[in-house]
């Protein structure tokens, strides 16, 4: 049997941008957060669990530099560490996040203790990382294409936010303007390589795998966190409480 042609560029596109319907933003604990129904302690929850996402990214990407050969793509690469990681006069995303944890109502010893990650997050965010140190690096790019979805649930944030939560420090909000700016330049950039290396329907396909393997690790670290943080009643058995949950949630 002939092989199946290769989809155009624009057909590509418009395949993995369709991908978007399967993004966390529509899970029930971001929705939850977008129309205002979270309490206090669930916001610094999902904080604090974000926290191990936002520490592992810079990780993630120098295993993608690692194990590229092309310095090229490199001295573009390179720049996602500094955007989390900071340099001289640039704080970076990851002090920015912490400061988001501060304007929820969080101490950042507690965030960075990591006390509050909860173990299907970590093995979601660990998933991740362990891709892109194992796989070729096109495919740790091609999962980075999520953040063609994530400036609508930053820039939602920004929107809907203050309303919503006006206890919540202006500071805070320093992360999701910075990830307005950066991603969409990480996008062209990924999407790039994306079109590149994947040129065969079968490798394009991989691709859509890909993606749906990152959505994966969004949408599970959020299953994780709604079910301990959102009280679900069993008949004949008590509260759900995850080892650690007691102490995130403050109650
Ligand atoms: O708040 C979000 O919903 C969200 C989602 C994602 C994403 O789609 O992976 C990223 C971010 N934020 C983000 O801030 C960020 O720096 C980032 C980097 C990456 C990546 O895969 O390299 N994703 C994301």
């Amino acid at each position: 049997m002939d092989e199946l042609k290769p989809w155009s560029h624009a057909e590509f596109e418009a395949r993995l941008r369709a991908m978007g319907d399967r993004y966390h933003i529509h899970h029930p604990f971001q929705v939850m957060m977008h129309r205002g129904q979270c309490t206090q302690a669930q916001l610094q929850a999902w904080v604090a669990n974000r926290y191990y996402y936002q520490i592992n990214i810079p990780i993630k990407d120098a295993a993608i530099l690692a194990n590229c050969p092309e310095r090229e793509v490199r001295r573009h690469w390179v720049q996602r560490i500094l955007d989390h990681d900071g340099y001289a006069g640039e704080e970076g995303g990851i002090e920015a996040w912490l400061r988001l944890g501060e304007a929820v109502g969080l101490d950042r010893e507690t965030i960075i203790s990591q006390q509050l990650v909860l173990p299907g997050v970590r093995f979601a965010v660990d998933a991740y990382v362990n891709f892109a140190r194992q796989r070729p690096w096109q495919e740790a790019a091609a999962a980075s294409l999520t953040e063609l979805f994530a400036p609508t649930i930053h820039q939602s944030r920004l929107s809907h936010w203050p309303d919503h939560y006006p206890w919540i420090e202006p500071e805070g909000y320093a992360y999701f303007k910075r990830r307005l700016n950066e991603a969409p330049r990480d996008v062209v950039n990924g999407l790039a390589i994306t079109m590149a290396h994947f040129n065969t329907r079968e490798l394009q396909e991989r691709a859509i795998a890909i993606l749906q393997f990152k959505l994966d690790v969004l949408w599970t670290m959020v299953d994780a966190m709604m079910l301990a943080y959102c009280p679900v009643q069993v008949e004949g058995w008590g509260a759900y409480t995850p080892m650690n949950a007691v102490a995130a949630a403050g109650s």
